[in-house]
This record gives structure tokens, C-alpha cells and sequence, in this order.
């Protein structure tokens, strides 16, 4: 999933104030707050502790804009793992640790997993995505439905479309390995259409569905900037005319509405016509149809329609294909920074698998080593670093501080992803420390407990995106040899894993050689 949220970006950077007419807006707005504030004050004294803030606007200025979840880890350090900053009257509370995003996630879910609410969200119609929606009625038929879907019992069966995902990315590698990006995102497209929509791999408006992702990740960053979009202080402002001046922005907003559309309509539509001609193959979308084909009423029918849409439609796009592209991009970026892992690795997959066939899930329990490094490529690089943002729904006390209403709550999954008490030089990319005699560590704490979230807003697709990312780096691993790109002059192009700027977190592009290792295993690409 998916998203991050308004709050996400109202981790308070430097707001960045881009005219007059926004700094006037920002005074009136402080102003209406400080009654609220004042108001308040006696809650404020109570609540987690954090850095004081300026009067009124808070802590605005406190946090940057680049890599937060570091200022939050070095704010712990001196308030502890429960920080509250503040900006605008809102409150953001941070978890910095295990047990504190456990005793409030998960064991107060029912009042921890709701979400905040943002305008531009709204405008955009991003709320017909579970991920974003309020927590009630709604959210849990949705999920429900969906999890019937992918809930471990039964996500066994989208294996082989998973594998021939693989394969493809095999395939379209050995071809050309220039554009790794483009290649790791069309082939967890297909897999999506595939296994929401029965929509097939060769489906001809596959490369566009990527193109409009694409520009719908740069609107998710831009969206989220703190600033960026007044009205979400102003909330009144979206019902200002476009043709207004200092009204351009609802331009933007309308042409991302328009594409996230076109994500949610098309690929429904083009299933429902390969369906009439019964060309489409088993999904979750013909499942679901089928089983209220019987509804005689046609306001349930209705209803129960626009249920099956939503879900289908969550689990093909926000970030769900995002998030699955970001994580296998950084194992290929870990893989070329340490080639004695790819060398162990290819050992094990030499003796378990064999030369004379890819890899399959089966294999899984006899591959601890490929299954340490996927856990190590969860916690060495999270594309979610403070996780999707929760809100708290009713006042509570916890550890004697007040967690007020409407509190947004963050966890820093970075922060506790490299925390070097439990993970020692946590910078450095290592799947032995998940192993011990050669077999799996369950006594270290596992990442993946952090990557797809907690409480009852943990990841519905958390085993299908483990189940994808294993046979992706298995097969991956197995094929070829990935090394540093060379330069002209033959000498070896420097990759350093840099991410890139905004609330979520991408590997920036690198440039590497991806090479098969020897042309038997060449033929088994080309056979496969
Ligand atoms: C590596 C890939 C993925 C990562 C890292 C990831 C991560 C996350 C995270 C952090 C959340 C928020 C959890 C919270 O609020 O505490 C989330 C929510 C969600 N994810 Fe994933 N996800 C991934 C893949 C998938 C896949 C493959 C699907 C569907 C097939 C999916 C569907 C969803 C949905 C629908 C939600 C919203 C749940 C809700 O709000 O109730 N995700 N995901």
C-alpha cells in the first residue's frame, strides 16, 4: 500500500511558504488556532514529550523535509521513543520503538486505526483506495472482500502467475538490462493485472497503466510536501472557482483526479468486456463477480459493485506496484554493492535448485540463505520509513501522557529497522545476521513485522508481495551475474544507494551490469 498520507507530509519540515498570499493565509490560520491552543494548553503540558516549538505555529520549522524519520530517531534520543510535535493545532506523535507501536497499534487497534483526513486526497478520489479510507463500516466491508482474496490460506494459488512474472523480468533483462526500472515495474504490472483484473500479460494498455503510476508516484510526493496545497489549512478553498487567480493548483488536482481514473475505470472496464467475450482469465475480480451474480436486489448488486471495484482497484494501484519495484530495485543495488552475497547465494541456489531448471516457491525452505537476503533487503532499505499514518480516535492516556483525538501517529520503521542494539552496523547489507548453523534466526526480530505495517491496518497484501519479492530475486539470483557497470575506459561506474527526496523512499537509479552466468543458464530463460 499504500500512499502516505497528508500527515505523512505535515511531519512539519520547513514549510515552505510560497507567496504573499500564502504567508497571509498561514497568519490567519495561526491566529484562528490560538484559541484552540490556548484552549488546549493544559493537554499540551500532558502530552509526549518533544521539542518545544515556536508559540502557535509549533514545530513547523523543526523537522526537515529530507529523510524525517532521522530527525525524529535523533529527537528520541532526547525526549524518548514517544515524541509529540506540533504545528497548525494539529499533533503528530512518533513511535520510535517496538513496544510502544505495539502496545498502541495493536493492542489499542480499536482506537489507532483510523486515518487522517486530507482535502487533496479527497479531490483526487484517492479515498476510494482502502488505504486511505476512515476506519468503519466501509473500510471493513472493503477489506474483508479482499482479504477473502489474498489472506494467507489461499494466496498460495497466485504462484504461478507470480513465477511467470519472474520469468518475464527474466526474459526482458537477458534482452536489455538498460532500463532496470521500467523493467522491474512492468513485470509486477502484469503480475497485478493479472491476478486483480484476469487481464493477460501481453494486455496492450499494460505500458500505460505504468506511465500514469509513474506520474501518479510524483504526485503522491508532491501532494504530500508540506505547503504544498493551502486548502488542506484552508479546507474551504476547493470550493474557490479554477478560474480564479492563485486558483491554478485545482488545474493539477484535476489532472491527477483525471489519471487516477483512468487507473480505477480502464482496467475494471477492459475486464468486464474480456469477460463477455470470455477471454479474461481467473481473478479476483471474476471471483468476486460470481458470487454476487445471484443478487436479486439492485441496490446490494450496486453496492456490492462498487465494494468489488474499490478492492480490485486497491490492490492494483496506490502504491502497492510501487512499493514491490522499490524493494526489488534495492536488492539488485545491495547485490552489486556486496558480490560476496550474490556468490553464497548462487552456491546455495546451485545445490538446491540445480542447473537444469529455475527456481520455484517450493523451494523456499530449502533456500535460507535467498530467504535472508530478502529479509535483509526489507530492513537495509524500507521504501514506507515512518509507515502510513494512523489516527488516534477517541482521547487515552498512555504512560501517563494524554494522546488527544485526531493525533496523527506515525512509527519510524526506519528507526527501528536500524537500530544498532538490535541490528549491529545496521548500515551494512548482511542477510547472515537472520541465520544461525545455517538455518533461519527466529530469535532476531523479524523486518517484515515492520516493512507491511501493524495493528489492523497491517498490509492485506504482505504474504503475496513476500511471495512475489522471493521468486524475483531467487530466479534473479539464479540467471545472472550482476556487477558494477563499466565505464568507457573499462574501469568500474562508483554506485552508491542514495534515495530519493520525499516522504517515501526510492533507490535513486545506479547503473549495473546484469549478465547471465553462463549461457546454460542462458537457454534456461529462453526455454523457460
Ligand atoms: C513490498 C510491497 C508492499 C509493501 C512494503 C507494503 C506496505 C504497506 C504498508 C506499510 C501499509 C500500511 C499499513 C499500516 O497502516 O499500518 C500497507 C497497506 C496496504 N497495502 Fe501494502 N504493501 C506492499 C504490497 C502490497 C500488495 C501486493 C497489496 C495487494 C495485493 C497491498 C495492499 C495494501 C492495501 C489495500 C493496504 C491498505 C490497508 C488498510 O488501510 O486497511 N500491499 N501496505
Amino acid at each position: 500500500m499504500d500512499l502516505t498520507l497528508f500527515y505523512n507530509a505535515l511531519s512539519f519540515g520547513e514549510l515552505s511558504v510560497r507567496s504573499l498570499v500564502a504567508v497571509f493565509a498561514l497568519i490567519v490560520i495561526t491566529l484562528c488556532f490560538v484559541r484552540a491552543t490556548l484552549a488546549r494548553n493544559s493537554s499540551y503540558r500532558s502530552s509526549p514529550p518533544g521539542p518545544s516549538g515556536l508559540p502557535f505555529i509549533g514545530n513547523v520549522f523543526d523537522i526537515p523535509q529530507e529523510r524525517p524519520w532521522v530527525a525524529y530517531r535523533d529527537l528520541a534520543e532526547t525526549y524518548g521513543d514517544v515524541i509529540a510535535v506540533k504545528a497548525l493545532g494539529q499533533t503528530l506523535v512518533v513511535l520510535n520503538s517496538m513496544s510502544a507501536t505495539v502496545d498502541l497499534l495493536e493492542k489499542r487497534s480499536a482506537m489507532y486505526s483510523d486515518r487522517p483526513v486530507s482535502v487533496v486526497s479527497q479531490m483526487i478520489g484517492w479515498t476510494r483506495n482502502l488505504a486511505f479510507k476512515q476506519y468503519g463500516d466501509d473500510w471493513r466491508a472493503i477489506r474483508r472482500m479482499l482479504w477473502q482474496h489474498i489472506q494467507p490460506g489461499v494466496v498460495a494459488k497466485y504462484q504461478p502467475v507470480q513465477r511467470r512474472g519472474a520469468v518475464t523480468l527474466l526474459k526482458h533483462l537477458s534482452e536489455d538490462s538498460s532500463n532496470l526500472d521500467e523493467q522491474i515495474k512492468s513485470s509486477y504490472c502484469k503480475i497485478l493485472l493479472n491476478v486483480t483484473y484476469g487481464l493477460r500479460f501481453d494486455h496492450a494498455d499494460t505500458p500505460r497503466y505504468i506511465e500514469i503510476l509513474s506520474q501518479l508516484e510524483s504526485a503522491l510526493a508532491e501532494a504530500f510536501q508540506p505547503g504544498a496545497f493551502l486548502v488542506e489549512f484552508i479546507p474551504w478553498l476547493r470550493h474557490v472557482p479554477q478560474w480564479f487567480p492563485g486558483a491554478g493548483w485545482q488545474q493539477k488536482v484535476l489532472r491527477w483526479k483525471r489519471q487516477l481514473d483512468s487507473l480505477v475505470e480502464e482496467p475494471y472496464q477492459a475486464a468486464n468486456e474480456a469477460m463477455r467475450r470470455g477471454e479474461a482469465e481467473q481473478s479476483m475480480l471474476s471471483e468476486a463477480m460470481d458470487s454476487i451474480g445471484r443478487e436479486k436486489d439492485p441496490s446490494r448488486a450496486e453496492y456490492a459493485n462498487r465494494l468489488i471495484k474499490e478492492a480490485t482497484s486497491s490492490a492494483f494501484h496506490g502504491n502497492v506496484l510501487l512499493n514491490l519495484a522499490a524493494i526489488l530495485h534495492a536488492f539488485v543495488c545491495a547485490i552489486v554493492l556486496n558480490p560476496e552475497v550474490q556468490i553464497r547465494a548462487q552456491e546455495e541456489l546451485d545445490r538446491v535448485v540445480g542447473c537444469d531448471r529455475l527456481p520455484e516457491h517450493s523451494d523456499r525452505p530449502s533456500l535460507p540463505y535467498v530467504e535472508a537476503i530478502l529479509k535483509e533487503t526489507y530492513r537495509w532499505h524500507n521504501p514506507v520509513p515512518l509507515g502510513v499514518a494512523h489516527r488516534c480516535s477517541e482521547d487515552n492516556v498512555y504512560r501517563g501522557w494524554k494522546m488527544p483525538k485526531g493525533a496523527a501517529v506515525m512509527f519510524n520503521v526506519w528507526a527501528m529497522l536500524q537500530d544498532p542494539e538490535v541490528f549491529s552496523e545496521p548500515e551494512v547489507f548482511r542477510p547472515e545476521r537472520f541465520l544461525e548453523d545455517g538455518k533461519l534466526n527466529l530469535n532476531m526480530m523479524q523486518p517484515e513485522i515492520l516493512t507491511f505495517g501493524v495493528g489492523r491496518r497491517v498490509c492485506p497484501g504482505k504474504h503475496f508481495a513476500d511471495d512475489s519479492l522471493f521468486i524475483s530475486i531467487a530466479c534473479i539470483l539464479h540467471v545472472f551475474t550482476i556487477t558494477k557497470a563499466l565505464d568507457a575506459l573499462g574501469a568500474p561506474i562508483p554506485v552508491k544507494a542514495e534515495i530519493t527526496p520525499g516522504i517515501l523512499s526510492f533507490l535513486k537509479q545506479f547503473d549495473c551490469s546484469i549478465r547471465p552466468r553462463s549461457t546454460a543458464h542462458e537457454a534456461l530463460v529462453q526455454e523457460a
